[in-house]
């Protein structure tokens, strides 16, 4: 078989210069609080933080994560446990940017909601995954549609007003298999959202999925004619994907939340689109990022391009002195910066 018997060394060159001294490097600290369960502490969230540590690497920024147990923010825990109730608030006072990662079952999910709302009153950047679009779309519905007993089907079966209902993608009847899971595609609906500018495309995008649960479409309308705007869906229109904030008026630095998993495409050196944004966003360096690339221009093609691996990964144009500008508070920014390029060079 032409084996020579023996492996070659594994040449860790690459791998000390690019990440570890570069992560060693970083001193712009940007502020993160995940809105989460610890008990939860599953190979979802370690996607979440490592998809986090990859946006931080490549906007030249220092992770600095708080874990925020959400049923601490639920009203209820000012008389069961008020010092846990303070704490919490304050990380998430204190925060430079919100996310709330996926999850299942009822247990924070008031607390979610209300980071949401704290977060998109506030201007504070947001990431919502997958149930973290969820309670974004139930918050909307509930403070900004006045619908107040919206909920989702999951934690309210029996609620009169769903913002989020049962999904059977495959049937009800077939136990275990009514999970939507793996690569699907998301139709992007405008070249101008946050969406299409961050993963440089104009048409769609392909990320993973694994949820039971969607927007009810039937809200949409009125979510969309109140200003959170549906920029991704499947490719029948009916299902929702990512959601955004209307730029104007709400004037909102980073408001955007998906239905599917971009952490699970995330790696070092090609981080994330959504998550760069957020990050970028969160340490005031997102409008000097996205001015330093071209907006997606409408495709001459009828049919979908395939995409380039290059244009998919989020990093590739990253001006890199353009982030270090508004916002970098210290002459690490610089130093990032430089890091950063020497980074992007070597992933692309
Ligand atoms: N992965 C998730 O966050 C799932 C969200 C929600 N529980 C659903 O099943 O749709």
């Amino acid at each position: 078989m032409g084996l020579s018997g023996h492996a070659d060394k594994l040449d860790m060159h690459g791998w000390k210069t690019q990440i570890a001294d570069r992560w060693d490097s970083l001193k712009d600290p940007v502020k993160i609080a995940m809105i989460g369960k610890y008990t939860a502490l599953s190979d979802a969230y370690l996607s979440v933080i490592k998809a986090l540590q990859h946006a931080c690497m490549a906007a030249g920024m220092k992770l600095q994560l708080d874990w925020v147990e959400a049923q601490y923010l639920e009203p209820e825990a000012k008389e069961t446990d008020a010092a846990k109730y303070e704490t919490s608030w304050q990380q998430v006072r204190a925060a430079d940017g919100v996310l709330v990662p996926g999850g299942f079952g009822n247990r924070g999910v008031e607390g979610k909601i209300l980071a949401a709302q704290y977060a998109r009153e506030h201007k504070v950047p947001y990431l919502g995954i997958c149930l973290g679009m969820q309670v974004a779309v139930i918050e909307f519905a509930r403070n900004v549609l006045g619908v107040k007993d919206a909920d989702s089907t999951e934690f309210n079966p029996g609620t009169p007003n769903p913002a989020v209902v049962f999904m059977p993608e495959i049937s009800t009847k077939h136990m275990g298999g009514t999970m939507r899971l793996g690569g699907r595609r998301t139709v992007l609906q405008s070249i101008s959202c946050l969406t299409a500018k961050l993963y440089q495309k104009e048409q769609y995008i392909d990320e993973r999925h694994r949820h039971r649960y969607e927007v009810n479409p039937e809200m949409v309308p009125q979510l969309e004619a109140a200003g959170l705007m549906f920029v991704g869906k499947d490719e029948t229109g009916e299902r929702m994907e990512v959601v955004e904030l209307q730029e104007n008026p709400s004037g909102h630095p980073f408001y955007a939340a998906a239905q599917f998993h971009p952490e699970f495409k995330s790696r070092p050196g090609r981080a994330s689109p959504l998550f760069l944004g957020f990050i970028l966003a969160s340490g005031k360096r997102l409008n000097s990022y996205l001015t330093s690339r071209a907006t997606p221009q409408p495709s001459p093609h009828s049919t979908p391009v395939k995409p380039s691996p290059a244009t998919s990964l989020g990093l590739e144009g990253l001006n890199l002195s353009a982030i270090g500008g508004s916002g970098s508070s210290s002459s690490g920014a610089a130093a990032g910066s430089g890091a950063s390029q020497a980074l992007f060079k070597g992933s692309s």
